[in-house]
């Protein structure tokens, strides 16, 4: 989505993002970062190293430079009243307190308004990367993509749920590999109506 990142040369446009980045700080910020957990940023299997991980980290947080709406711009006039699902999304993204990966998947899942306005099914699937390239939480990853939905598409209803494993879980801290956690952002019908909501969620847990 490189043509979306208006802010990649520093350039004053930006969405999600407080400033641009800055290939440069990033280096110089990652060659401390070896100096000060005792490694020596000189010997040859590091030294491309810092540049290496600031055009990685250019890549896994480019969604800070993405303007989310205009993923939702797609828009057929299908006059589908009923549910639209898309299960199992990959999910990457970095947990903000130890920028370490969470991985898992993503469902989401919308009932279109009276219009019967529906966005093109990649749609869904690039809103849920452009906020996973953030810096996050799952709570707000999984309200980011649950409120753009709302706010693009007017649904009648509209769900989103992420299982991840969070790697600052399961590689230190309290090391429990393979605890998944589970998180939901319901709006409209979805949270009003009690059957709406078993029904997606019969859809959304079937395995
Ligand atoms: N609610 C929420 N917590 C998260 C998420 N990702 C990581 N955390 C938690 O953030 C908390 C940070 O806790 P702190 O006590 O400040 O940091 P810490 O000493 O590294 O904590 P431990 O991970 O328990 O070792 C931890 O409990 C993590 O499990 C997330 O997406 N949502
Ligand atoms: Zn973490």
């Amino acid at each position: 989505m490189a043509q979306d990142s208006p802010a990649q040369d520093g350039a004053a446009v930006k969405y999600g993002a407080v400033g641009p980045f800055d290939a440069a700080r990033a280096e110089a910020a990652v060659r401390e970062l070896l100096i000060a957990v005792g490694e020596d940023p000189d010997r040859e299997g590091l030294r491309e190293t810092p540049a290496r991980v600031a055009r990685a980290y250019r890549e896994v947080f480019d969604g800070l430079f993405s303007e989310p709406d205009s993923v939702l711009n797609t828009v057929f006039d299908e006059g589908h009243q009923e549910m639209i699902l898309v299960r199992d999304i990959p999910v990457y993204s970095t947990c903000e307190h130890h920028l370490v990966p969470f991985h898992g998947v993503a469902h989401v899942g919308y009932i279109p308004g009276t219009s019967g306005k529906v966005t093109g099914l990649s749609k869904l699937a690039r809103v849920v990367d452009l906020y996973a390239k953030r810096p996050q939480v799952q709570e707000r990853l999984t309200s980011d993509i649950a409120d753009a939905l709302v706010r693009k598409l007017q649904p009648r209803a509209a769900i989103v749920v992420i299982e991840a494993e969070h790697l600052c879980m399961s590689m230190r801290g309290i090391r429990k590999p393979g605890a998944t956690t589970t998180t939901s952002a319901v709006r409209g019908l979805f949270k009003t109506s009690a059957v709406s909501r078993g029904e997606v969620l019969d859809l959304i847990l079937r395995k």
